[in-house]
């Protein structure tokens, strides 16, 4: 298997899917570790296995579907392994495994018998003080976004993932790639003014077009630079309420196929009426109380 990923949207030939059976107990607030999953254990709404199992069964289906490849991680018990994508993620040819929050180090065990597929590429492992999540990083052809939140009190955040350091490695690593990085608005119990990871304020669609949340950038200058890159009217600004629901984590399976969630029925209209696109619709909305949606819970290792 030769690893491809250069974009969010060309068509889709493998990909890890999450698992959600033998997630463990509920979490305390205590041990929650970011604003939705802390709000959901707040208000006593942790979704139950069944029902997560059940959504992922039938992302799965949909993938399969359209003839995509689908793996899954190796079962580890009581650890939440419903996120595939903040564990690793590919950029071009080469598979990087990510320094990911502690709280979820276990998850990376997970994913040897899948790096075996594809022993022979290029993998590669970060030094310890490079932080990043595969959430933050978004792929756009000759561009490379990063969410990241470069403030003197990142080490205060439990949702501030993906640092500077980063950053500068990825520019060094890919001179020929333009690395542009965001800082975003963090929140760690309140899932309307903090963002966890870049995409869940903004994913490209299509071939030039994205769904973008104008208030999850910290400076609203790199909000504008987005704008000047896709212009006005290949932007779909969702609200504050659609963010809260992750509407722009949806998922590509190709420039003019997207799985998204059935209540985005804005999103969904403008994604088949305005822009033409085919929308498959499932029930996610129990991933989404643990702060992540479609795109968080998958890891493409290869697109066309
Ligand atoms: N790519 C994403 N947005 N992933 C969501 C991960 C959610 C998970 N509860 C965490 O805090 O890490």
């Amino acid at each position: 298997m030769k690893l491809n990923v250069k974009n969010e949207t060309a068509q889709l030939k493998v990909v890890v899917l999450g698992r959600a059976e033998l997630n463990g107990a509920i979490p305390t607030l205590e041990e929650t570790f970011d604003a939705k999953s802390y709000e959901t254990v707040f208000n006593n709404d942790f979704p139950i296995e069944e029902d997560l199992v059940d959504e992922m069964t039938e992302f799965e289906s949909v993938l399969k579907k359209y003839d995509v490849e689908v793996l899954r991680p190796s079962l580890i018990e009581n650890v939440n392994q419903v996120f595939s994508r903040d564990v690793g993620f590919v950029i071009d040819d080469e598979f990087f495994v990510s320094n990911i929050i502690p709280d979820r180090a276990e998850e990376g065990k997970a994913y040897d018998q899948i790096k075996e597929k594809f022993k022979g590429n290029k993998i590669t492992y970060l030094d310890e003080n490079i932080y990043v999540e595969g959430g933050d990083v978004i792929l756009y052809n000759d561009y490379i976004f990063v969410g990241t939140y470069n403030q003197p009190d990142f080490k205060n955040y439990k949702t501030g993932r993906t640092n500077i350091q980063f950053v500068n490695y990825i520019k060094e690593k890919f001179p020929n790639k333009k690395v542009l990085n965001f800082d975003l608005k963090k929140h760690d119990t309140n899932p309307y003014e903090g963002i966890l990871h870049l995409d869940c304020t903004f994913q490209p669609v299509g071939k030039d077009k994205a769904i973008i949340y104008k208030d999850g950038f910290l400076f609203e200058k790199d909000f504008q630079t987005l704008v000047d890159i896709f212009g006005k009217d290949n932007l779909f600004e969702v609200t504050k309420e659609e963010m809260y629901w992750m509407t722009p984590n949806v998922f590509s399976i190709a420039e003019d196929i997207v799985v998204t969630e059935k209540n985005f029925t804005r999103l969904n209209d403008h994604l088949q009426n305005v822009w033409g696109m085919t929308v498959e619709t499932i029930n996610y909305r129990n991933i989404s109380k643990m702060g992540g949606l479609l795109r968080c819970s998958t890891m493409p290792l290869i697109r066309k």
